[in-house]
């Protein structure tokens, strides 16, 4: 409680409605950072206290330490979105589940999916030629099923059209519904918090249209998961050599710690949580591309002058093509800020001390047992100390900058960005997303012109709604840019 922080405007809401439903991502949050400093107090629903924390020390201990699970949001969320058992829900299971998932997503697995990321790329080439047509289009929709596709072939080895119109309509509804957060949702999902959660999962099955078709697309991933594995053991049996992604070699190993039901349970996690976490990685840096004319056409000509051979080493050699995609990273996290639960007591350290309300200096923080702390991402990579007074512009020639981007320790292995987090929870496709992000850009920047629409109603704000979303000012989910072939 001595911890200090902004004053809250509401008991029932605390701080949570200026967090995460204000107009502009971080009008709130990035005014308490430089205010209070890297962990601060804030409220979270009821009166409770809650722990903002983007202190090297105290994220890094938080991310490779077991004390800390889940948090109420995004543990409700991710019950409710995903399979039950998959690698991201479960506790005490996760290393089991984990570890066979993690065959496709390293370095040489990644650099066998680059001709599936070129291909999706010339799909997404044709989609951005019929925008030039009209010189502007919403690009969002757009990255959105191009990164749905990639990782449908490269998990399920099947196309788009494969999953069937109807997993593609209720997708686009799914990530178009989670970008328009109310205050009611909100309130809803913390009462959802205090019941326990089987009681929950009940409450989850009352007919109202969103529960609904949340598990219509949960039932329908399964069985497209169920039917790949069938196919895929029919296959085998048979001595036929079919295309069945990671899903096809995840089958030839099940055995007692890994089942086929087990691969089935992560059908609509891998299909989710890669989509709209890179699609909106790849929004914002082309709005930012459309933004900084100058940079895009450096940007453009180191692509003209390296592509070609296809090579994943080819594109790791492209400095301004890196440094643009990190500074993307760092500006637009997708998980700008995500909620854990103290498992039990525990004491964070601080990297820098901080001072309480009663003046005195602090160099650890005493949490107990249900203390609901937040990793604080986007504060974390927007602070002034760490990343110099410029942390809050885009600004890729940071990344170029002799001695690195960054001041004093980092938390991750990429880049000493936290954008995918760290310790055995890392993102499991992070060197999928960096590898389809080089090539979708080299292929789209290559080839055509950005720069923002004339009407202003036209230029998307980043809003978050448990991702970071470019949203209209009316609240629409797009992002609308002037598109020109020059090549
Ligand atoms: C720019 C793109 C991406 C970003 C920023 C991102 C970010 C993250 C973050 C921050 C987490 C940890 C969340 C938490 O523990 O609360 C995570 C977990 C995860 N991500 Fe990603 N992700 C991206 C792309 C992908 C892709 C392409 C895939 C799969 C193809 C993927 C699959 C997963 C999975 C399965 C987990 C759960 C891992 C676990 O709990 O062991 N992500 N991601």
């Amino acid at each position: 409680r001595e911890v200090r922080g902004p004053a809250s405007p509401s008991w029932i809401f605390g701080n949570m409605l200026q967090l995460t439903l204000s107009q502009h991502y971080g009008e709130y949050e990035f005014e308490w950072l430089k205010k209070y400093g890297s962990v601060y107090r804030i409220k979270g629903f009821f009166g409770e206290d809650r722990l903002m924390v983007s202190d090297t020390a105290a994220l890094q201990y938080m991310l490779n330490r077991e004390h800390f699970v889940l948090g109420p949001s995004f543990g409700n969320a991710a019950r409710l979105t995903y399979n039950n058992r998959n690698a991201f829900i479960t506790e005490r299971d996760h290393k089991r589940v984990r570890t066979p998932l993690n065959a496709g997503f390293t370095a040489a697995a990644v650099r066998s999916y680059i001709p599936i990321f070129e291909r999706v790329a010339q799909i997404l080439t044709e989609k951005f030629d019929d925008i030039t047509s009209h010189s502007v289009g919403d690009i969002s929709p757009l990255f959105g099923q191009a990164t749905l596709a990639a990782v449908t072939e490269a998990v399920l080895g099947l196309t788009l059209n494969d999953l069937g119109d109807e997993y593609i309509s209720t997708n686009l509804k799914l990530i178009t519904m989670t970008a328009n957060q109310s205050a009611t949702q909100l309130l809803v999902d913390a009462l959802l918090g205090w019941i326990p959660v089987p009681i929950r999962d009940l409450a989850s099955r009352i007919p109202v249209e969103p529960f609904k078709f949340i598990h219509r697309a949960k039932y329908m991933s399964n069985e497209i998961g169920m039917k790949v594995i069938q196919n895929s053991k029919n296959a085998k049996n048979r001595g036929l050599e079919v295309n069945s992604g990671l899903y096809g070699d995840l089958v030839g190993n099940t055995g007692p710690t890994f089942s086929e039901r087990d691969i089935a349970d992560q059908t609509s996690l891998l299909l989710l949580a890669g989509q709209d976490t890179t699609a909106n990685t790849l929004t914002f840096g082309f709005i930012e591309l459309a933004r900084n004319v100058e940079f895009q056409e450096q940007l453009r000509a180191e692509i003209h002058a390296s592509l070609g051979s296809g090579d994943a080493k080819a594109y790791d050699s492209m400095p301004l093509l890196n440094a643009f995609i990190k500074e993307a990273l760092r500006m637009y996290p997708a998980v700008a800020v995500s909620d854990r639960l103290a498992a039990e007591d525990a004491v964070l350290p601080l990297s820098e001390p901080i001072i309480t309300s009663q003046g005195t200096q602090i160099t650890e923080i005493p949490i107990l047992k249900g203390q609901v702390v937040y990793l604080g991402t986007a504060q974390y990579q927007r602070s002034e100390s760490r990343w110099g007074p410029d942390a809050n512009e885009f600004n890729p020639s940071r990344w170029l900058k002799e001695g690195g981007a960054l001041n004093g320790e980092g938390v991750s292995s990429y880049a000493n960005l936290l954008t995918f987090f760290g310790g055995s929870r890392i993102c499991l496709g992070w060197r999928f997303a960096l590898l389809e992000m080089q090539i979708f850009i080299c292929e789209l920047v290559g080839k055509f012109h950005f720069s923002l629409p004339d009407e202003d109603h036209l230029n998307a704000r980043c809003r978050y709604a448990f991702t970071l979303q470019p949203v209209l000012p009316d609240g629409k989910k797009a992002a609308f840019l002037q598109i020109k072939r020059v090549v």
